[in-house]
């Protein structure tokens, strides 16, 4: 029953020799991009559904390189560098904050180039990796994709979550003086593909990825969504314009996120 929901593959993922340098690294992910997604994985994107085409591509990253981003993401996470808006002044969440209004979830927005020359070769190489995927999807249906935002976000336990939304915004929606300058191409969003890195994962500690096949009101219907656990190296791909929210997590959950936009 699920698989007519999501379409999901599980693949035995492609090796990777651990990158020396910014090129090296850049060069894997392309390579890694290019192996994992074939017409078939292309093409369920697009297919009629309700779920507006999810699919799930389970071990698409080995767990070597997996790892490395993850080392990279906390990197970044312990120097502060992840807020709440994506801002990298704006100050972290105080205590007092947490205590009275709860956490949220904290990101940053990344140039694959950046990471390069900070030596993050785990983040060059996702970021490269999330590229070349939409590069090739673009290629293997004839559509115009160009990559867009990449996003790295933490979801560090204390019940965090995302309420229900879609990447996409209509551009007469758009409201440029109040969204943050990673939010101005909203509207250009097509493909959202997320690379999960955890190492484990497990049901227990929440922060399931929900797609929803209609914006809910109230308790969604159990035929309405379907559920994902972010499972470290597993790809979630979906319409931007697809409904979905991340469950209250209790676990440290890292996403490298890519909006493909329309060309
Ligand atoms: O991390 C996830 O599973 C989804 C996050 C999300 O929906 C977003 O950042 O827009
Ligand atoms: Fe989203």
């Amino acid at each position: 029953r699920e698989a007519a929901r999501v379409w999901t593959r599980t693949i035995e993922s492609p090796s990777v020799l651990q990158p020396g340098d910014a090129t090296e690294a850049a060069i894997a992910g392309r390579d890694c991009a290019d192996k994992v997604v074939d017409g078939a994985v292309a093409e369920s994107l697009y297919r009629e559904g309700r779920f507006y085409g999810l699919s799930l591509l389970q071990n698409a990253v080995c767990p070597e390189m997996v790892k490395l981003m993850r080392a990279d993401s906390l990197k970044l996470h312990q120097l502060g560098r992840l807020t709440p808006s994506g801002d990298p002044d704006e100050p972290q969440l105080s205590e007092q904050y947490k205590k009275y209004f709860g956490s949220l979830p904290v990101l940053t927005i990344l140039k694959p180039e950046d990471a390069a020359a900070e030596g993050l070769l785990g983040l060059a190489f996702g970021g490269s990796f999330l590229s070349g995927l939409c590069l090739r999807i673009g290629e293997l249906t004839g559509q115009t994709l160009e990559p867009g935002t990449l996003q790295l976000a933490c979801y560090d336990g204390e019940g965090v979550s995302y309420q229900v939304h879609e990447d996409y915004v209509p551009k007469e929606d758009y409201d440029p003086e109040r969204l943050p300058e990673h939010h101005r191409f909203s509207y250009k969003r097509r493909i959202t593909i997320i690379l999960y890195l955890q190492d484990q994962w497990s049901e227990g500690l929440g922060g399931a990825f929900r797609a929803h096949a209609v914006r809910p009101e109230g308790e969604p219907d159990l035929q309405n969504f379907v559920d994902v656990l972010p499972d470290g190296g597993s790809l979630v791909m979906f319409r931007s314009d697809m409904p979905h929210e991340v469950l209250p997590t209790f676990g440290q959950r890292f996403a490298l996120s890519m909006w493909c936009h329309a060309g």
